[in-house]
Formats: structure tokens, sequence, C-alpha cells
């Protein structure tokens, strides 16, 4: 085999690409009689290729992955951290191995990704994510920076001709006040599993837009940001803020992912509603 890509745009849709077709592998090889097992296998297999790959080919970079033994611990910087690698390095790989566990233990789904994003101190954007990928595997695709996609076309809904905007929205734990929200902007709900899979949904124009909040982390979101933004869509905190990464506290809870026109309409309906 090959080397892969210099570019890191290039090398972490190869990664995403990989990890993807070992995720294929191992649900075709176990099949679905037992979800639990193929979850488990499904996060350490995308993990270890991942973290073996990084390793080898960016030994230089520190790694943050959901399968890291304490990755959802917060690092009070003045305390430890000195422990915390990443905290201290110029480029940070955010990683989930597998996002959408419970939809890729489900046979027939597709809405389960592979994140991997690169954040860099130097970075020029607000949330510091100079490259990123979203492997679909289950849908024959990766979205990666290196290639954006193009923005999504108008629809009725943003050109006010009448159809209702359509709102991805966790299929499992959709904010509590995701409903009446709904209701007053006139969205129809669509409930996904991923959140890779609903920013990709958002970035090819299958929905409008996702929102979540009530608990989420960086990883969950780093590598479809990073593409979304690449697009020119609409990525921040429910409160309008920017969406930051490689923090001391890697809980990142809550994400607008819009196209731009909707942005505003949609952020006066969260602060109405979230609060
Ligand atoms: N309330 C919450 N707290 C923590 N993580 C959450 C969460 N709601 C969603 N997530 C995480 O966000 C990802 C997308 O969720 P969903 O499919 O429900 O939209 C999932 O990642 P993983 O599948 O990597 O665990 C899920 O664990
Ligand atoms: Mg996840």
């Amino acid at each position: 085999m090959g080397s892969p890509p210099m570019i890191d745009g290039a090398f972490a849709r190869w990664l995403a690409d990989r990890a993807g077709q070992a995720l294929l592998g191992l649900r075709a090889e176990m099949g679905f009689a037992d979800p639990g097992a193929l979850k488990s296998a499904g996060d350490k297999v995308s993990h270890d290729l991942i973290r073996t790959e990084l390793a080898r080919w960016r030994p230089g970079d520190a790694v943050l992955s959901e399968e890291d033994e304490g990755s959802r611990l917060a690092w009070a910087a003045d305390v430890n951290a000195e422990a915390v690698s990443r905290l201290a390095a110029d480029r940070v790989w955010i990683i989930d191995p597998l996002d959408g566990t419970r939809e890729f233990s489900e046979e027939g789904r597709a809405d389960w990704a592979v994140h991997v994003a690169l954040w860099a101190r130097n970075a020029v954007s607000p949330h510091g994510l100079v490259a990123g990928a979203v492997g679909l595997p289950a849908q024959h695709r990766v979205l990666g920076t290196d290639y954006p996609p193009a923005y999504p076309p108008m629809t009725a809904a943003t050109a006010g001709g009448g159809r209702t905007i359509r709102l991805a929205a966790s299929r499992s734990r959709p904010p509590v006040f995701l409903t009446d929200l709904a209701e007053d902007v006139g969205a129809e709900l669509v409930p996904m599993g991923s959140a890779g899979a609903k920013i990709a949904a958002v970035v090819t124009g299958d929905v409008d837009a996702y929102i979540h909040a009530g608990g989420q982390y960086e990883w969950d979101s780093a590598a479809p940001v990073a593409v979304a933004t690449a697009t020119g869509l609409h990525a921040s905190r429910i409160d309008g803020s920017a969406l930051k990464y490689n923090e001391a506290d890697p809980r990142l809870p809550d994400l607008l992912v819009c196209r731009k026109d909707l942005a505003s309409r949609l952020l006066a309906a969260l602060q109405k509603h979230s609060g």
C-alpha cells in the first residue's frame, strides 16, 4: 500500500474512508443479532485503526478521541494541563471513531459516521478547525474540507415559498424545547441518528437545519462543523456564540448548524425557547 496523502484535508478523508470500510466489514461479519457486541466492536476497531494510522503518519500531533480513557475529563489549566498533551499542542486531531453508535448496530440504518478533524493553534477561524472529514460509510460517501461540497440549493422554505423548514434532531435525545420551537417557526422535525449524519444532511440540503442541546462532546461535532463551515453554512452555539475546540473541558453541549439565510430566525427562536 502506498503512503496516504500529505495534505491534512486529504489525509482526513483517507482516514475516515479506511475506518468506514473497516466498520462496514465488521457489520457484514458480525451481523445484527447482538447489537451490544457490534457497538463495542465498532468503537474499538475504528478507534484502533485511526489511532494506529495517526501514530504512524502524524506522530508529532496530539489526539483527542472519544474512545480514549479519560477523554471526557475536564482539565483545569493550572492544575493538570501538563498531564494532557493536547492542551499544549499546536495540532490536535479530534476524532469520533463511530458517531451514531446506536444506529450502526441497527440493520438497514445509514445514519452513522466516522469523524476526523484537525484543530490547529494558528488557525484563523474562531473554531480553530483547519481540516476535517465525515465518513458516511453506509451512504458510500465521505464529505471533506479538501473538496468542500457546494452550498445547498435554495429550497422553497428558505425562499419563502411555503414549504416547512426541515429541522434534523436526535432520534433518542432531542432537546426538550424543540417541539415548541418547531411549531413556532413552522418546522417539521426530522429525527435522525448521529451528529455527523445530521450535519451532512444540512450540507447536502436534505434538511435545512440541525439543532442540538442537552449534551455533546467536541468529537461529536468537530469534523462535521469543519465541513459545514468550509461549505459556507452557519455553525454556532445555540446562543449564537462561536463553537470552540480543544478546550480544557471537552463538553460542547449544544449547537445550531443551518443555512446562512435561516440563522437569525432560528437564533431568535432559540433565544425564546431554550432559556
Ligand atoms: N445528551 C447528550 N449527552 C451526551 N452526548 C450526547 C447527548 N445527546 C447526544 N449525544 C451524542 O451525540 C452524538 C449524536 O447523538 P444522536 O445520534 O442522538 O443525535 C452521539 O454520539 P456517539 O454515537 O458517538 O456516542 C451521542 O452520544
Ligand atoms: Mg459521537
